[in-house]
């Protein structure tokens, strides 16, 4: 039984605090949605629980470990979706998965390859290229990476983005499904996503105006009068 969790994490981006004093904890088979307004962090979470962002304050633990002390065991135990579809507009889409695979590791790529590209329904699309796809299509086919190789957690950044409502159906059934062989999921929307029992998670309530947080770190304070000695050092 795998354990993901978050205690007490800060994240800033930039010069912003985006929240702070947030904690989490799943297990196998656990979905989290993320919701909160535009700008919340939702996103700036995710990137965190990837370990491609390191938290202010707080840490992240895969079964009692830190993430950070092994980013590379963490990237290749997830699959992380964000915004972008990162889908090569020269390759066409079977080549798009095999790329994908190759840096996974995958052995039996081609028979993971036509699963998933059965799972999302666009078999019909795999030799066609990137350029070519619409929207939706693009986020079918990086839904379909995910699929490809095997992973315990899925960090999905608004998975349904262009999606048709028919297709968000198919997003909810393969959530159902890897949480049913023990997978953990943890994903922004903004829709209804028809997930059985998730815990939310509402990035809202985190927010700390930023004059709270400076009086709580002085030391981060850049607009504060330091003394001679601290000058000098
Ligand atoms: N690369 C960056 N550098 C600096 N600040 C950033 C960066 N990316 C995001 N931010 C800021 O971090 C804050 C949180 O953004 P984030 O994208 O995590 O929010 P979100 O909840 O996912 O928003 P949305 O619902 O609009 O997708 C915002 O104020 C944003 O401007």
């Amino acid at each position: 039984m795998a354990d993901f969790s978050g205690s007490d994490l800060t994240c800033l981006r930039g010069e912003r605090l985006v929240f702070g004093g947030l904690s989490f904890a799943a297990r196998s088979g656990d979905a989290i949605v993320l919701r909160g307004r535009n700008g919340a962090g939702k996103s700036s979470l995710l990137r965190v629980m990837a370990g491609l962002l390191s938290p202010r304050a707080g840490q992240i633990c895969w079964d009692g470990e830190n993430i950070l002390e092994d980013r590379i065991g963490h990237q290749a135990r997830l699959q992380y979706l964000g915004h972008q579809d990162a889908v090569k507009p020269v390759l066409s889409v079977r080549d798009n998965l095999r790329l994908w695979g190759q840096m996974r590791g995958v052995d039996d790529l081609d028979g993971e390859i036509d699963a998933a590209l059965d799972a999302l329904d666009i078999h019909h699309l795999s030799r066609v290229a990137g350029r070519y796809l619409s929207s939706g299509q693009k986020r079918r086919t990086a839904l379909a990476r995910i699929l490809i190789g095997q992973s315990d957690l899925w960090l999905l950044d608004e998975p349904t983005v262009g999606l048709d409502r028919e297709s968000c159906g198919e997003v909810a059934r393969l959530i159902a499904e890897f949480r049913a062989r023990g997978g953990i999921v943890i994903y922004s929307t903004h829709i209804d996503l028809d997930v059985d029992a998730p815990t939310v998670l509402d990035l809202d309530e985190f927010a700390i105006p930023m004059v709270e947080w400076l009086m709580e770190h002085p030391e981060m304070d850049g607009s504060a009068p330091i003394s001679a000695q601290e000058a000098a050092q």
